[in-house]
């Protein structure tokens, strides 16, 4: 396709609906556009033979956005910077020579307002509000129909959440006061895990947000078991709550199960209160009810959740459309709390909801009622807001990490990534701390190849001598390379071919193509026929019940899982993986590889969730200092309508 010439001119008529479809083929063909997106323009076109190139741009660029995890197309933001928000070409990849045709190109001479009011104009376009169009147009936001309903549906439950403090016991007092004591802080900082659990008590919706190991789960679990104490003793439910955990992916179940057993165990509270507290996540597609062959869950509306309360943690890995799901199911007076982290990627799939509601966390201040509450039950004095938003009682933030201390360098690290201090992340190298690394990779391939080979060795000596896949798998959290981009040498696709090379050379692995034991695999669409989902990580190795035939197996509460290779339909491998796809994972060393030059794709929150996915010890391979400066300067923006929501309810207790 690159011998073709194109030949554009660019003169003042409206662009013809002919181009549009070369382009359209142009950039799919080139991998610019999915498949899915020019389908959709064509299916479009077919209904309405009459549509103007601009609004069929229009709504493939809404798709597109859709796959970049934009909600909707900002009309504005796509007319001022067409190539940084659209991505097409892809930011990844450098500008192409060929002469390829631009979105820019059908783009000139037009301005937000008039691309609106066409838009408004064409029959597949209708203001929000009930209807059948498969566009709706917002001010100047394009969406997908299916999209604005989510969104709509997410904000209208979510505020049905909000406000209506529930009443809480005096008596609670005591125990939180019990739970909390440890906590004593040194200084006049808040104690914010108990404010969290304070504030939640009297909640129908709470949002904890959190960097790794800042309690979290700690906190959750005493709540737990201050709400199954109040409703233990009370009359009209001796039964107790009927609590659930869960989690977007099988790992952030596991762990969040892991976890909250640990937690439950360390708690100064009755062994009735410990036995009515749940030990056991399930993943959101599980809880509701996936079904093979449609995207509709067994429970809904109509058919809601049998539960008093649901925590769901890694909140932050919810897209807009399972959270619009779960919102639907939720029984109305049940309670709902979200764990997660702001400061991270937000999910592969479109929307961004906890970091839209979280956006004021760190400087939130609390009404009058709530800090009452926080007075008389916790003893927490806070100056209150009488203005504050309708959402700020619901949010709490927590800002001490119990995993890195002082002396953690990936904690100063992330501590300086999120700030995008640039001066703070340099002095942390220079620091001397022991548990970071800079591999300074420049144009040496085969430097981040000997580390990665480093890092994989035991694991891979323990399979030689025999290791069951339970331990197998149990060791394959103890590594993980990280890239920022998919391709190229510093991307996945590069990493993993050279890693499974020299894997084989070194005679680590029988085979480096195919199925071959010893690979890592991971699930990259939800099976919930097979009750595996995106993100569930396996290995390939031989069947000891299976006269040693090639199984790929997973871990399950019940131990190792095989599944045959064949019916795994969408799977890749993961010697190297993604920063987006290694979210609500951790490992004890990550090796995070950088590319060499700054790149676009690069942002602080990617940096932070790189940085923040190792437990122990960071190796950082990267270009130059200039390449980190650069990422850490550029913030990732998801367009929707649902920050604006949150920012009105922020105005709309002041005016
Ligand atoms: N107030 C506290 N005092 C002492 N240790 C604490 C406190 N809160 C949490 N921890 C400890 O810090 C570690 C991390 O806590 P926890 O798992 O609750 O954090 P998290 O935010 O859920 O972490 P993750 O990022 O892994 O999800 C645990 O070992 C826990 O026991």
């Amino acid at each position: 396709m690159s011998d073709v010439q194109y030949s554009l001119t660019l003169e003042a008529a409206p662009p013809s609906r002919a181009r549009l479809f070369e382009s359209l083929a142009w950039w799919e063909a080139l991998g610019w556009l999915r498949a899915l997106d020019a389908h959709f323009v064509r299916f479009l076109a077919e209904h309405d033979a009459q549509a103007p190139a601009e609004v069929l741009l229009a709504a493939a660029l809404a798709s597109h956005q859709l796959g970049r995890g934009h909600v909707c197309l900002a009309l504005s933001r796509a007319l001022s910077a067409p190539r940084d928000v659209l991505s097409l070409p892809p930011l990844e990849e450098n500008a192409p020579q060929a002469e390829v045709p631009l979105p820019e190109d059908f783009l000139q001479g037009l301005d937000s307002a008039t691309w609106a009011a066409r838009l408004a104009a064409s029959p597949l376009v209708a203001p929000p509000g009930p209807g059948t169009t498969p566009l709706v147009l917002a001010g100047e936001r394009l969406y997908l129909r299916r999209y604005w309903s989510a969104e709509r549906a997410v904000a209208t439950h979510l505020g049905e959440r909000l406000g209506r403090p529930l009443p809480v016991e005096a008596s609670l007092a005591e125990p939180l006061a019990r739970l909390f004591a440890a906590n004593a802080a040194p200084d006049d900082t808040p104690d914010w895990q108990k404010v969290a659990c304070t504030l939640a008590l009297r909640n129908r919706l709470t949002i904890i947000s959190g960097g790794p190991g800042t309690g979290k789960t700690t906190t959750v679990t005493r709540l737990l078991a201050l709400l199954q104490t109040q409703a233990l003793s009370s009359a009209e439910s001796s039964h107790g709550l009927r609590i659930q955990l869960a989690a977007p992916t099988g790992k952030a179940a596991a762990r969040l199960s892991e976890s909250i057993a640990g937690a439950v165990q360390g708690l100064d509270v009755g062994d009735d209160v410990k036995a009515a507290l749940p030990r056991e996540a399930l993943t959101l597609h599980r809880l509701l009810g996936a079904r093979p062959d449609t995207r509709r869950f067994r429970h809904h509306a109509g058919h809601p959740l049998s539960l008093d309360l649901l925590v769901v943690d890694e909140a932050s890995m919810v897209d807009l459309e399972l959270m619009a799901a779960l919102l639907e199911a939720m029984p109305a007076e049940a309670r709902l709390i979200l764990l997660g982290d702001k400061d991270q990627l937000a999910s592969v799939e479109a929307g961004s909801v906890l970091g839209d509601l979280c956006a004021n966390a760190l400087d939130q201040s609390y009404s009058p009622h709530a800090c009452d509450v926080l007075e008389q039950l916790a003893g927490i004095s806070m100056t209150a807001d009488a203005g504050c938003s309708p959402l700020a009682d619901h949010v709490v933030m927590l800002r001490k990490s119990y995993r890195f201390d002082a002396h953690s360098g990936i904690g100063a690290l992330a501590a300086a990534t999120n700030a995008g201090d640039v001066t703070a992340f340099r002095q942390a190298w220079d620091a001397g701390y022991a548990d970071i690394q800079w591999l300074s990779a420049s144009r040496d391939q085969a430097a981040v190849e000997r580390a990665a080979l480093a890092g994989y060795r035991d694991l891979y000596r323990r399979i030689a001598a025999g290791a069951t896949p339970t331990e197998a798998l149990e060791r394959l959290g103890d590594f993980q390379v990280l890239c920022a981009l998919k391709r190229g040498p510093w991307g996945v696709e590069g990493l993993n071919a050279r890693i499974a090379t020299r894997l084989w050379r070194e005679g680590f692995i029988d085979d480096h193509q195919g199925w071959y034991a010893g690979r890592p695999v991971m699930v990259t669409r939800n099976d919930p026929q097979l009750g595996l989902y995106n993100g569930d990580i396996g290995i390939v190795l031989p069947d000891p019940e299976a006269q040693q035939h090639l199984r790929v197996f997973f871990a399950t509460a019940d131990g190792a899982r095989a599944v045959l290779p064949s019916r795994l339909e969408a799977c890749e491998t993961v010697f190297a993986m993604t920063v987006h796809k290694s979210q609500g994972s951790e490992f004890d060393h990550v090796l995070f590889v950088l590319p060499e030059h700054a790149n676009p794709i690069l942002t602080r929150e990617l940096v932070y969730t790189g940085i923040t996915r190792a437990k122990r010890r960071l190796t950082l391979a990267g270009g130059d200092a200039r390449v980190m400066d650069s990422a850490l300067q550029r913030r990732v923006v998801r367009d929707s309508g649902f920050a604006d929501w949150v920012a009105a309810l922020q105005q709309e207790e002041r005016s």
